[in-house]
């Protein structure tokens, strides 16, 4: 078993982010694709091989104003698909209200405990799963109110965790901020920022969750 530890983000760019800091020998990173559907497929077919113990959801994601800057490094306690339900006159009905599942699991506990002693600067809170970036203050806004306990948005923690769930592996997200959730500003992101502290918490990955 030479790779115990899976480390699964979006893009390419994240996947050489995380490499440059994470132990080359224990820990395999692969790109999978931008969304919760590619997510979900992509881990679940590395996970298929029975290779891995553990599997990482890493990435950059927009942080919410007051609760994540950017910069900082979030340890998902809880992956949320925000999305997964259905609008009404009276507001967003979460699938749960419908009768279909669960719209959030939760971060494996032991891996959630390694990774804060290891990153105790990094935030702890929800990571909420969205096919669509936020980019609107409303948007921003009525999120920020359904989930008080979010820090943190992207677009595969949920995926990855349903797959892990699936193959009952351990799962645990890791997020450093690029951006504030807000009006869309694309030229705004501070890529560079969230890929260098990307490559640090990785670091931690394999002593603290190995
Ligand atoms: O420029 C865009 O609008 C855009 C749309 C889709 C993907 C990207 C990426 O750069 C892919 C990387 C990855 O970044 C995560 N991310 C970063 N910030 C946010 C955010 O504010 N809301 C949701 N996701 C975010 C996401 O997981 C992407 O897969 C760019």
């Amino acid at each position: 078993m030479p790779y115990p530890l899976l480390v699964v983000t979006a893009v390419t760019a994240e996947a050489e982010a995380v490499r440059a800091g994470a132990d080359p020998g224990h820990v395999l990173v692969e790109p999978v694709g931008v969304g919760p559907a590619a997510a979900a497929a992509g881990t679940a077919r590395l996970l298929a091989t029975g290779r891995y113990r553990a599997v990482i959801s890493a990435g950059i994601a927009g942080g919410f104003p007051g609760r994540a800057p950017v910069g900082a490094t979030v340890l998902g306690t809880r992956s949320v698909a925000a999305d997964l339900g259905a609008e009404s006159p009276d507001g967003f009905l979460p699938i749960e209200e419908l009768g279909f599942g669960s719209s959030l699991l939760v971060a494996d506990p032991l891996l959630l405990k390694g990774l804060t002693a290891a990153l105790p600067e990094a935030i702890t809170g929800d990571v909420l799963t969205l096919a669509t970036v936020t980019g609107a203050a409303t948007t921003a806004n009525t999120l920020a109110t359904r989930f008080p306990q979010a820090v943190a948005e992207a677009m595969e923690g949920f995926g990855v965790a349903t797959a892990a769930s699936g193959a009952n592996i351990p799962f645990l997200e890791l997020r450093t901020i690029s951006n504030p959730i807000g009006p869309r500003d694309r030229a705004a992101w501070r890529l560079k920022e969230a890929f260098a502290a990307l490559s640090t918490a990785s670091g931690a990955l394999w002593t603290a969750c190995g």
